[in-house]
């Protein structure tokens, strides 16, 4: 009980905490209480009613008591009725046997009994006025009485009796009570059988009328036994009915013949008259002995044992509720609260808060292994992965809207390289639907189309070490060509296999071309597009260098138009112009594939002339190409003509400094034009410092 008040407690401050439950009316009433208040109330309800019923089932079976016993009693009667019926009956057949042995019976003219005059009645020629022997030897045999009457009239008088009256005398020549039962039966000529109160004793007797052998009423037989009424009244007399309730017989005159002990006559008597409406009397007549049985008892005293009884209910039923609360409340305890951990309207106050969606830490706790602990617990990891999940879907978001916006083009291929998203700037770069491209690899989109094997690489490279960077080139949906800078990293799954592919790629053609664009700058004329002094530099270093494997023979030459000032004077700088590049058109073409010819400012050229198998061939190749200039040229619809002066450096070894082997080159060209004797002068290091050609 200890632990169940601290649990109450310990739930009452949860709940004290718990700001947002609405619980109020549950502080009030614990849940054991609210279990049982319903249980509480049936019960008592049902205490209630039941008292009722029993209350009343009391008062009727206290009537019913009283009813059963005044049939008892009645029962009682009857049965000494019936019991001593049979004997009545042996008797008269006894009576009117030992009668018809005398004779048949007949009216033989009169006689006199107690000085009147009366009918005399005999049996054969025995009289029976005053003549005993027939009914004294019925009664010897049988017991009980027997009677002889005549008719004289409408009266019936005793002539032979062994009845006897209070002075101890026979009691012949009295009358047939003319107001009792038997007689009017009798004078219609038919039996009587009943109870018959004789001088006080009531008797239970048999009653046949006597006929003469014309068939006329001339007397009465009669047989009787005196009812023996002891056990009745020992009966009555120890009846108590409640407390003070009593039993009385009263015969027909209403005098009391038997009456309980314990009340006295007289206030039996008072009671009965005045029939009070605080006593219940319940009477009933017993018509064959004109008797009639009274059971009376006081309401009070009924009401009262009625109220006994409903209030043993009462406790019974509140007892039962108490033994029924101490149960539930142990049970409930054992059962619900201790496993919840609190009052169960906690928990589904708790449970309510995180169904809306409300997974706040409110400072609620639980006891260990409880469910409020275990539905805190489960609070804070749904807390957690709720953030966990925002977080993720704003990385999401973000990520889409990454993928959504994104310059570069993305896809996403699934293990088998079969594209399954593309973004918008897919589509843009590739001219791809996202339609079009879903299910396709990037070769079916023509990828890497001049390449497959760039392809085959990507897929090793990125299996090997999860990624690849590269170029490609592809055509798009137009037919175009563009070049891609392409990033492929693997996706892997939770079992650490690869389960898709990304691809993010940008469109370098434009930057590629520029590249290369200022790439060309950087080394050629802009006009002439030739090499320029920078490129010429460094195929010069290349041939030097492969001079000393190959051991062939090279020639730089310096080339300086003569009288092109005048051309540009005369006919425009841009006739100028015009006749530079086809000049140096005219010399590109005359040159081998490995040759080169740069210009390096103004009207100056160089020519790297390589893969010669001597000296001569590199003079007769200067020599020719200074020819070629010779040819005229068209320019401005005018014929124009023009030649060059130059000087070669044969044969430069690969230690020499290009400064130094340009400068010779140009010296010895200077030659050429101050002398204007020869078209080229010759500088060989191995041979002459100088030489003409
Ligand atoms: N049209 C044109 N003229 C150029 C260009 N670069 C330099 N020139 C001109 O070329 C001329 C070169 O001068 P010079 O070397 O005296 O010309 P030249 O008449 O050949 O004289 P010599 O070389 O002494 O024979 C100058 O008039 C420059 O203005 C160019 O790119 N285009």
């Amino acid at each position: 009980m200890a632990d169940v008040s601290s649990d109450m407690i310990c739930t009452t401050l949860c709940v004290n905490q718990y700001q947002n439950i609405e619980i109020h009316s549950m502080k009030r009433i614990s849940t054991v209480q609210r279990f049982l208040l319903p249980i509480a109330i049936l019960i008592i309800l049902a205490a209630i009613l039941q008292a009722y019923f029993e209350y009343r089932g009391k008062l009727a079976t206290v009537e019913q008591d009283a009813q059963s016993q005044t049939r008892a009693s009645i029962q009682l009667l009857q049965t000494t009725e019936n019991l001593v019926h049979s004997q009545v009956l042996a008797s008269m057949r006894l009576l009117r046997q030992n009668a018809l042995n005398l004779g048949l019976p007949a009216i033989n003219s009169s006689t006199v009994l107690n000085g009147k005059r009366i009918p005399n009645l005999v049996f054969g020629n025995h009289p029976q006025t005053g003549n005993f022997s027939v009914v004294d030897e019925v009664t010897r045999i049988n017991g009980g009485t027997a009677t002889l009457f005549v008719r004289a009239g409408d009266d019936f008088i005793r002539i032979s009796t062994n009845v006897h009256q209070l002075d101890g005398s026979r009691a012949i020549g009295t009358l047939l009570d003319p107001k009792g039962r038997a007689i009017q039966a009798l004078r219609e000529g038919k039996p009587f059988y009943g109870v018959v109160d004789i001088l006080g004793n009531p008797y239970i007797t048999g009653y046949e009328p006597m006929f003469d052998a014309e068939g006329k009423l001339i007397g009465i037989w009669y047989v009787g036994f005196q009812a023996d009424m002891d056990a009745l009244r020992t009966t009555m007399e120890n009846t108590r009915f409640l407390e003070t309730g009593f039993a009385a017989m009263l015969d027909s005159h209403e005098h009391i013949r038997f009456l309980s002990s314990h009340i006295k006559t007289a206030a039996a008597e008072r009671l009965l008259a005045e029939r009070p409406a605080t006593w219940r009397l319940i009477s009933q007549d017993v018509p064959s002995w004109r008797f009639k049985v009274v059971y009376a008892y006081p309401k009070k005293e009924a009401a009262v044992q009625g109220l006994i009884k409903a209030l043993y209910v009462l406790l019974s039923g509140l007892v039962g509720l108490g033994v029924l609360a101490l149960i539930v409340q142990s049970q409930l305890t054992r059962l619900v609260i201790k496993p919840i951990g609190g009052d169960p309207a906690l928990a589904v106050a708790l449970v309510r808060k995180i169904a809306s969606g409300n997974l706040e830490d409110d400072g609620l706790t639980g006891q260990q292994n409880t469910l409020i602990a275990h539905m805190i617990t489960m609070r804070n990891n749904l807390r957690r992965m709720m953030d966990t999940l925002r977080s993720n879907s704003e990385n999401l978001s973000l990520a889409a809207s990454v993928f959504e916006h994104a310059g570069d083009g993305i896809f996403i291929a699934d293990a088998r390289l079969c594209i399954v998203q593309v973004n918008p700037s897919f589509e843009k770069i590739t001219g791809f639907s996202a339609e079009e491209a879903k299910g396709k690899n990037p070769q079916e989109l023509s990828f890497a189309i001049h390449d497959p094997k760039s392809l085959l690489e990507m897929i090793y490279c990125v299996k090997k070490n999860g990624q690849w960077r590269g170029e490609l080139q592809n055509i798009n949906k137009r037919g175009e060509t563009y070049l891609i800078s392409i990033d492929v990293s693997s996706v892997a799954n939770q079992d650490g296999l690869i389960s898709h592919y990304v691809g993010t790629f940008s469109d370098i053609t434009l930057m590629k071309r520029q590249q290369e664009s200022l790439q060309h700058m950087a080394y050629h004329d802009t006009l002439t597009q030739l090499p320029n002094r920078a490129l010429f530099a460094d195929r010069l270093r290349q041939a030097l260098a492969r001079v000393s494997r190959t051991e062939e023979t090279i020639a730089v030459c310096y080339m300086d138009l003569d009288g092109f000032k005048p051309i540009n004077d005369t006919l425009g700088h841009e006739a100028g112009d015009d006749l530079l590049i086809k000049l140096s058109e005219r010399i590109k073409e005359s040159l081998r594939s490995g040759d080169t010819i740069a210009r390096m400012g103004g009207d100056e050229f160089a020519l790297l002339l390589c893969n010669l198998r001597s000296g001569a061939e590199a003079r007769d190749t200067l020599d020719r190409i200074l020819q070629n200039i010779k040819q005229p040229f068209q320019v401005k619809n005018t014929e124009v003509h023009i030649s060059a002066s130059a000087g070669m450096f044969l044969n430069p070894s690969p230690d020499q400094d290009l400064d130094f082997i340009l400068s010779r080159a140009d010296h010895c060209m200077y030659l050429a034009k101050t002398n204007k004797a020869l078209d080229f002068y010759v500088y060989d290091s191995t041979m002459e410092p100088l030489r003409p050609v």
